[in-house]
């Protein structure tokens, strides 16, 4: 069974006249332990598609079905409680919340999700692989972008989620970093079995991915993932 599947998905925004068909029929499905890309042009629907999948944003029409349940058909406090147990979100904006330390952040998310998160021991050993150990006195603010980035991808894998979805995780990041962590992710897909859905721009990172879903005017297909198209 697919750990995620879309079937006819659509997402219009606005009505009439000034209506965006963001995505017109998007039909895919992601497995446990794979890593897959989501690549196209700006503007062609990655983020929508992304919003959908995590259940930030409901679809116009179609059905999205996540391991085995019907998201459209929990409420919004199941589909609450269903992201926080079983989604890691690695956003564009970093998400993290600007009035806490870093070390914080981790703190807020053991009383909001009270089991399953990572022992103190794995969540040390991340922090040095991620390099963010000395930054935890410090407010999101005071960080760099790429330190913010890194935070929030420690934060994102903190409550060990099964599906990390990533919009652009590397891209505030140096080189050697954005290799590392995707290092990383394409580790937790293929020996924990977790399923990484990542949107990028960078060709480089397509030699971490199993698979390249490209979306083009709100239409989706995998292609090969030798064909580094991107843009
Ligand atoms: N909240 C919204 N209201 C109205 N239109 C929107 C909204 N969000 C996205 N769109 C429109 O939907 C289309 C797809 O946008 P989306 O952000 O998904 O593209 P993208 O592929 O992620 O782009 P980029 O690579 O530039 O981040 C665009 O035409 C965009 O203007």
């Amino acid at each position: 069974m697919a750990t995620i599947e879309l079937n006819n998905v659509k997402k219009v925004f606005g009505v009439d006249g000034a209506a965006t068909e963001a995505l017109i029929n998007i039909n895919f499905s992601a497995n446990k332990g794979e890593v897959i890309a989501i690549t196209g042009p700006s503007g062609s629907g990655k983020s929508t598609f992304m919003k959908i999948l995590g259940g930030i944003l409901s679809a116009t029409s179609g059905e999205i079905m996540i391991n085995g349940l019907n998201y459209g058909d929990m409420n919004s406090k199941q589909q609450s409680r269903f992201r926080l147990d079983h989604i890691g979100f690695i956003l564009q904006a970093y998400n993290l919340l600007p009035y806490l330390k870093v070390k914080d952040q981790f703190k807020l998310v053991d009383k909001v999700k009270k089991t399953g998160n990572m022992s103190a021991d794995e969540w040390k050993q991340l922090a040095a692989e991620l390099k963010v150990t000395n930054l935890m006195n410090k407010y999101p603010d005071e960080l760099s972008g790429g330190q913010q980035q890194r935070v929030a991808i420690l934060r994102a894998l903190y409550t060990n989620p099964d599906i990390i979805l990533a919009d652009e995780p590397t891209a505030a990041l140096d080189g050697q970093m954005a290799i590392k962590s995707m290092e990383l992710l394409q580790e937790l897909a293929h020996k924990q079995n977790k399923t990484v859905i990542v949107i990028t721009h960078d060709a480089r990172l397509l030699n971490y991915v199993d698979k390249n879903y490209r979306i083009v005017d709100g239409q989706g297909e995998f292609i090969d993932t030798d064909d580094d198209v991107l843009v």
